[in-house]
């Protein structure tokens, strides 16, 4: 178990779904789990009955016994809860930012010099613990400090170790990625309901195959490309099937969406630097 005290500032879905996940898990004890928000006592509330954790409101924090800090507002607040930490965090003390397009050079420049920081990109699948969680260190942190992010990152799932530059594309496949399998789901529902069959069958069928297919990925040493070669036999309902996506331009839709939420990750760091006209 880890015995470090973290603090959540933002107490919306992504921070949930981290809370959730780590006070199940036993990586860290519940009563180290701080969550805060700005205003909304009834969400804290909520939050303190479903995971047994600490809530209180922001200013009521008091800021000497955190070791780490998970920033989890959106990315547009992210000037105001910077000014206003700049001189509450001490060196010994850690800035974790889920937030996306937000670099750690971005946060460095606006704390006190040497602040540690770390960037993440978790996805709200942390709830079950089966997030893919990026992490990335600024150039102040140390190892040690890295080291228990990455231990209470555990916590939620899987954790890659990755370079900043990779964190844009990272955000677009994974963080961003739940979603699109929820539109496929959505879409396979869709098409099963218009034959008749019931959408809570079809809810478990949807799941099963996905999470079949992600078990064949992870556990067998074949590529997708041989995965998805033994599924198709010559002639038959798999061929058809792809054959229907290409036509339909399956392929090219997911590598743009991919595209499009990095470069949605690159875009936000440009507005909030106000380096992009009509950046709100
Ligand atoms: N939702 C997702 O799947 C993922 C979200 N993220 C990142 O997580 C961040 C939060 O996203 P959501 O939870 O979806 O947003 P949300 O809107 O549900 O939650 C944000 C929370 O932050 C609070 N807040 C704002 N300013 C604050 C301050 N100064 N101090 C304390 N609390 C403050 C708000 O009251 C709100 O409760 C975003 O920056 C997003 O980029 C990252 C990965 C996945
Ligand atoms: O949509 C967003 O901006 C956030 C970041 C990754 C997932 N959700």
């Amino acid at each position: 178990m880890i015995n470090k005290k973290i603090a959540f500032l933002g107490a919306g879905s992504m921070a949930e779904a981290m809370i959730s996940g780590m006070a199940e898990s036993g990586t860290i004890a519940k009563e180290n789990i701080i969550v805060t928000n700005r205003s909304n006592q009834d969400r804290l509330n909520s939050i303190h009955e479903k995971y047994g954790v600490r809530t209180v409101l922001k200013d009521e924090l008091d800021f000497s016994e955190v070791d780490q800090f998970i920033l989890a507002m959106k990315p547009k607040d992210i000037d105001a809860v910077l000014a206003d930490l700049k001189d509450k965090i001490q060196p010994n003390q850690v800035l974790v930012s889920v937030l996306a397009g937000i670099s750690t050079s971005y946060m460095e420049e606006r704390l006190n010099e040497n602040q540690q920081v770390i960037r993440v990109m978790p996805n709200t699948s942390s709830m079950l613990r089966e997030s893919a969680t990026a992490l990335c260190p600024g150039k102040y942190t140390d190892m040690e400090q890295v080291q228990v992010a990455k231990e209470l990152l555990r916590a939620i799932g899987e954790v890659f170790v990755i370079e900043e530059d990779k964190m844009d594309v990272f955000t677009g496949i994974a963080g961003s990625g739940p979603a699109y399998f929820y539109y496929l789901m959505e879409h396979i529902e869709e098409t099963g309901r218009a034959e008749g069959m019931d959408s809570e069958t079809l809810r478990e069928i949807g799941a099963q195959t996905l999470l079949g297919a992600a078990k064949m990925m992870l556990e067998r040493d074949e590529s997708p490309t041989e995965l998805r070669e033994n599924v198709t036999s010559p002639n038959g309902t798999t061929a058809a099937g792809l054959d229907a996506l290409n036509a339909n331009g399956g392929g090219r839709a997911i590598s743009e969406a991919v595209k499009g939420a990095a470069s949605r990750s690159k875009e936000l760091s440009k507005e909030i630097e106000g380096l992009l006209v009509g950046a709100k």
